[in-house]
């Protein structure tokens, strides 16, 4: 892992992460779609860089994302978004209208809180060591393809959707749900057929430049790129 001193030069967030965690994907989306030009530190997971000593200061859960910001240390993807839609309001992240922005909360919820936790890299290694190898897989199926269906589900409820999920401009819904489903398609080879408003979302995510710029195999610490 890179140096990791512990303020980011001046006027230029640093922010720590991993090409393929979706966690520190929704934080390069929040960072592109406001706008903020930052600089990328690699943490690779698989070398266990989450657990180095220092990297514990800027994030005591040894996960990423991390963002350093001047003294703001920030070590959770939510509390990263709402600190930059605090920084930076425009363009905004989430909407003035209190059940569309408790809305945006609940499905970013669902996928911080109902989904990514249960399918964590610690979670997945556990599975396979206690319970058996591949074992991890299937779980990680049954785990999305909840969430999702709850997601589609209380989006059609609420007839929310434009263009994005809980309208025609991107919120934090969207911010959290994009790596999820990219995810899933990409890596969990989740049938999105069942859900028909995630596949076309995912779609329009695709072609969003805020959204190209954060994926995964556009970081500087992904094989492809180096
Ligand atoms: N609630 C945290 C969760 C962070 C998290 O789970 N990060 C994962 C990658 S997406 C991680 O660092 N996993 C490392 C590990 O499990 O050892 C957030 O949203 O930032």
């Amino acid at each position: 892992m890179a140096e990791m001193e512990g303020t980011a030069k001046a006027g230029r967030p640093r922010l720590y992460s991993y090409w393929r965690s979706s966690c520190s994907h929704r934080a390069r989306i929040a960072l592109n779609f406001k706008g903020v030009e930052y600089e990328y530190k690699a943490v690779n997971l698989l070398k266990g860089e989450q657990s180095d000593p220092e990297f514990l200061k800027l994030n005591p859960m040894k996960f990423v994302p991390a963002l350093v910001d001047d003294d703001a240390v920030i070590g959770d993807s939510y509390a990263i978004a709402l600190y930059l839609e605090d920084k930076f309001p425009n363009p905004p992240l989430l909407p003035q209208d209190p059940k569309k922005k408790a809305l945006n909360h609940q499905i970013a919820n669902i996928v911080s809180s109902g989904i990514q936790p249960l399918h964590n890299l610690t979670v997945l290694r556990f599975i396979d060591q206690k319970i058996g190898a591949g074992e991890s897989v299937s779980w990680t199926q049954q785990q999305i393809e909840r969430g999702f269906t709850a997601i589609e589900n209380l989006i059609q409820l609420k007839g929310c959707a434009g263009k994005y999920a809980t309208g025609d401009e991107v919120q934090l819904a969207d911010v959290f749900l994009a790596p999820q489903i990219f995810a899933a398609i990409e890596r969990t080879k989740i049938d999105m057929s069942n859900y028909p408003t995630l596949a076309r979302l995912h779609d329009e995510y695709m072609a969003h430049p805020a959204f190209q710029a954060a994926l995964p195999d556009r970081q500087p610490d992904a094989p492809s790129s180096t």
